[in-house]
């Protein structure tokens, strides 16, 4: 990709900017009154958003994240897709499917009616995909920036035949201190407990986070908050087209085997997707879409 085409074709003076990110990677810059952020278009991955006169980001973004085509970024809001989770038919496929490691095309970058930044990010099969999953799609996912982040997810089937799908906004948001952290919204839903032979259990009272936590929540609400005492501020999730919400956190000793994660920061991350994930399987027919959405918003009081 080239960054001058790039900014010619796509730039909003003052406002959003192509540039050459890490590992050379193809990244947009985004600088508002609104707000602050960072998009890779490999993996087609919000890495940052920070509005005005806020004093940290919403994301937690790795130190030692790879920045390279053909891994995934750990952190900001990876895209699980056409796959959450392991390969669902068992054929060596990568987890969370194969679009968070490729580079995705820029569709269109606009100012909206109300002064926020919208930039659309695509892809489309190629043979390539064509032989990891054999569907004809358009994917896109159009990335919000205003005041809040909003992140739309769109699966049209361009093919002839229906297929299935399982996703996720995999967002890694960052907390001051784990251990002051909570999830509410979850209370008395129904959970798979991964970490415990998917057993399903009901969630009692807040989440809170002291152990390794890897759970898909079932008819979750739309409105999800992370209460995060350290950083003095709440996170609200706000979303559509999802049954279900995972709460992940791989707690110290998964975190000390990851290679892209400091052994430590397992205390300043959390793991809140909004998720078509487990029973929560959507059938896409012919010439129709399926529409995710997630929006973030800090709160302070
Ligand atoms: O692939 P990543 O970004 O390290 O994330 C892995 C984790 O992603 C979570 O969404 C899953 O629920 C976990 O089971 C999994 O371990």
């Amino acid at each position: 990709m080239n960054i001058e085409h790039l900014n010619a074709k796509y730039g909003i003076s003052g406002q959003l900017k192509f540039i050459e990110g890490k590992g050379r990677l193809p990244m947009i810059r985004v600088s508002s009154s609104k707000a602050s952020a960072l998009i890779s278009i490999h993996a087609g991955q919000v890495l940052s958003f920070q509005p005005a006169g806020e004093p940290d980001d919403l994301m937690f973004l790795s130190e030692k994240a790879y920045y390279q085509v053909g891994k995934a970024i750990k952190g900001g809001a990876p895209i699980c897709w056409p796959w959450f989770g392991s390969d669902p038919e068992e054929l060596g496929r990568p987890g969370h499917g194969f679009v968070r490691n490729r580079l995705w095309n820029v569709v269109k970058t606009e100012i909206t009616t109300n002064g926020d930044l919208s930039i659309t990010l695509g892809l489309v099969d190629t043979p390539e995909t064509q032989v990891i999953w054999p569907h004809a799609f358009s994917l896109t996912q159009e990335i919000t920036i205003g005041d809040t982040l909003n992140l739309e997810l769109v699966t049209r089937n361009t093919g002839t035949e229906s297929f299935f799908i399982t996703q996720a906004f995999h967002t890694y948001f960052r907390v001051g201190n784990i251990h002051q952290a909570v999830v509410l919204g979850l209370e008395g839903h129904e959970y798979i407990d991964k970490v415990d032979s998917s057993r399903q259990k009901k969630q009692v009272g807040a989440v809170a986070i002291n152990t390794e936590v890897d759970r898909i929540y079932l008819d979750v609400l739309n409105k999800l908050v992370i209460e995060d005492i350290a950083l003095k501020r709440r996170i609200q999730i706000t979303s559509s087209g999802n049954k279900t919400a995972v709460v992940w956190n791989p707690w110290k000793e998964i975190a000390v085997e990851m290679a892209d994660l400091q052994d430590m920061d397992y205390q300043h991350l959390l793991c809140v997707e909004t998720t078509n994930a487990a029973t929560d399987v959507i059938t896409v027919t012919p010439n129709n879409e399926c529409r995710l959405v997630a929006n973030y918003r800090i709160i302070r009081d």
